[in-house]
């Protein structure tokens, strides 16, 4: 029998971009104001969730190399933006199983790809891939945990704000 794969059409009325979460949105990778943050945006293609990043040489770590580190910000950034744009669904990062087959280097556009391997009520996967010129230089399988508006409150410490609670389980 034909399987639609999982989360293919974007979620109604999803902007991807840090301001789909208002002020109260400081995150490091996504924030469109964060002074020094990586200001990332993302769409759709597909079945996978894109975004496009070039790092500078204040990201490297190696010479000429960009920090894996940041490599993986980006890349788990994108992967809950996929579960965002084509679940509807914040999910918590539970695991990371990574490679990095090659370096990544600086002053050259590098594009993050995540697509939804399978979802279950409190775990999603995804297959995230780092490609620059053509080759993958990072994959990963990642786990994240959808919690309810409980369980995200307690996590966050503190009351959600009212728009962000339909994010949760
Ligand atoms: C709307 C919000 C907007 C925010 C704006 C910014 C946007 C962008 C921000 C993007 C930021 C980028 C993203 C980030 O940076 S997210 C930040 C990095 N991640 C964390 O800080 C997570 C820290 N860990 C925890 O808080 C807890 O351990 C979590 C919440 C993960 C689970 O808590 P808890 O243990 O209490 O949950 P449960 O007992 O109900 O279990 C539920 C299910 O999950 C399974 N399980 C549990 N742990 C793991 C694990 N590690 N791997 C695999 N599976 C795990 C468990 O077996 C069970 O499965 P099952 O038995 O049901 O099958």
């Amino acid at each position: 029998m034909h399987q639609h794969p999982i989360g293919t059409t974007p979620h109604p009325g999803t902007r991807l971009d840090g301001s789909l979460f208002g002020p109260q949105n400081r995150c490091f990778a996504c924030s469109p104001d964060h002074p020094t943050g990586l200001r990332l945006k993302f769409h759709v293609e597909g079945d996978e969730v894109v975004t496009n990043f070039t790092p500078a040489r204040s990201h490297e770590g190696a010479p000429g190399v960009m920090h894996g580190g940041l490599v993986t910000t980006v890349a788990d950034e994108v992967g809950v933006w996929a579960l965002i744009a084509l679940l509807g669904k914040f999910g918590f990062t539970g695991t990371m199983n990574t490679r990095f087959p090659r370096p990544v280097r600086v002053e050259r556009e590098v594009q993050g790809r995540a697509k939804i391997t399978s979802k279950s009520t409190r775990i999603v996967h995804a297959q995230i891939r780092m490609v620059q010129d053509g080759a993958d230089c990072f994959t990963s399988t990642m786990s994240f945990i959808l919690l309810n508006q409980k369980g995200a409150e307690t996590m966050l410490g503190g009351p959600l704000p009212e728009g962000w609670k339909k994010y949760f389980r």
